[in-house]
């Protein structure tokens, strides 16, 4: 079925979670209370998932380099997630877009409310993935900007307010771009193929940054903070606020499983995008966001995608008699279209690219 227009969308009225709770009220609205079988498991006690050290594959030595380089494919393959330790960014600048993320969700709702996430898309303050009045919806507020290329910027949604968020949000994000490219690096590494295979192919890479601010809820059963999904991006880089509580949540064997921040690592994520590449050598996993009843929440996300104007399918060395092809070839900008018109709803959006044989 073709995406409704942007002006036959209606989501009816959307409350601010932020609002909600200042209300004090214990009364959570009904279109935030999941079905039963969609309701979290508020297991807050963590497994440790990967943790792979950057500098090892930096600076190390030639053995501790191979066993990182390992350690990174079995996090890939396995797993899907993982968290980087000794990434090289400034600690100092994590602290910072914290506090201007913070500040952010922080002021007065109508100073929120002039960069308007409009229904249908994916920028600005609100909600995003909302398409319909009886779609439930997240206990989360978000703010999102699109990055790089500049094309893909909407000037009007980059506040004033805090004065420095804009210069953070830029310096913040050339750091990432760079963590990002080196990753893609190393992973074409861990799958023998040329180190510049993705750089090469991606062109200019989409870049978008969105902050997820969790309020604390007071049923934090009958809720959840970010709907179950994967990323559409190749690969996400995932900040956990300091002082947060633990909420983000993965599917590994069928099983939700909570993620234990580590202070100042980073977690990051293989996207839709490298599932394709890698013909499913290397899967995006599923992971949703769950809310706390006494401690909010924040996290701030970054995609990092091809340029929309690239075909992409699976990378040829990849596919042979025991891995036959099993995604067919798409334009990525008809990807990005497809993923931020539909809800959010597991790795549903990924079948836009799957072959069934
Ligand atoms: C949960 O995923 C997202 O919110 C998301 C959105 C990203 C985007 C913006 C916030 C603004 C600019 C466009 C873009 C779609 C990148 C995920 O991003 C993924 C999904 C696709 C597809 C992608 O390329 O990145
Ligand atoms: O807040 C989190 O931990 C999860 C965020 C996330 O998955 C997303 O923004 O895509
Ligand atoms: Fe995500």
């Amino acid at each position: 079925m073709a995406p409704a227009a942007i002006s036959e969308i209606k989501v009816g009225h959307i409350d601010d979670v932020q609002e909600l709770k200042k209300s004090k009220t214990s009364q959570i609205p009904e279109r935030f209370i999941r079905d039963r079988t969609e309701r979290p498991n508020l297991d807050y006690s963590c497994t440790n998932i990967p943790v792979v050290d950057l500098s090892k594959l930096f600076q190390g030595s030639k053995d501790e380099f191979c066993s990182e380089i390992l350690n990174l494919m079995t996090s890939c393959k396995e797993w899907g997630f993982f968290q980087v330790i000794n990434h090289g960014i400034d600690l100092e600048l994590l602290e910072r877009i914290e506090k201007v993320a913070m500040e952010f969700f922080m002021m007065p709702l109508e100073e929120k409310q002039k960069y308007p996430m409009i229904p249908g898309t994916v920028q600005g303050y609100g909600q995003a993935f909302v398409f319909s009045e009886d779609q439930k919806l997240d206990w989360c507020n978000m703010f999102a900007l699109g990055l790089e290329p500049h094309c893909v910027r909407n000037p009007k949604l980059w506040p004033t307010k805090p004065s420095d968020f804009c210069e953070t949000v830029e310096i913040y994000s050339s750091e990432i771009r760079k963590l990002c490219k080196n990753l893609l690096k190393y992973i074409a590494i861990t799958l023998s193929l040329n180190e510049d295979i993705f750089e090469e192919m991606f062109g200019v890479a989409v870049q978008a940054v969105r902050m997820n601010y969790y309020p604390a809820c007071p049923r934090p059963d009958l809720v959840l903070g970010l709907s179950p999904h994967s990323d559409g991006s190749a690969l996400t880089v995932l900040q956990q606020g300091k002082g947060s509580s633990i909420g983000l949540q993965i599917l590994k064997d069928d099983k939700w499983i909570p993620v234990q921040p580590i202070p100042n690592a980073l977690v990051i994520n293989i996207g839709d995008t490298i599932e394709v590449l890698t013909n499913g050598r290397y899967k995006s996993v599923e992971h949703r966001a769950v809310t706390h009843k006494e401690k909010d929440r924040l996290s701030i996300v970054t995609f990092y995608a091809p340029s929309y104007e690239i075909e992409l399918g699976p990378i040829p060395e990849l596919v042979d008699d025991k891995n036959p092809c099993k995604y067919r070839r798409y334009n990525h900008g008809e990807y990005s279209k497809h993923y931020v018109t539909n809800k959010l709803q597991g790795k549903k959006t990924l079948e836009f690219a799957k072959i069934n044989n």
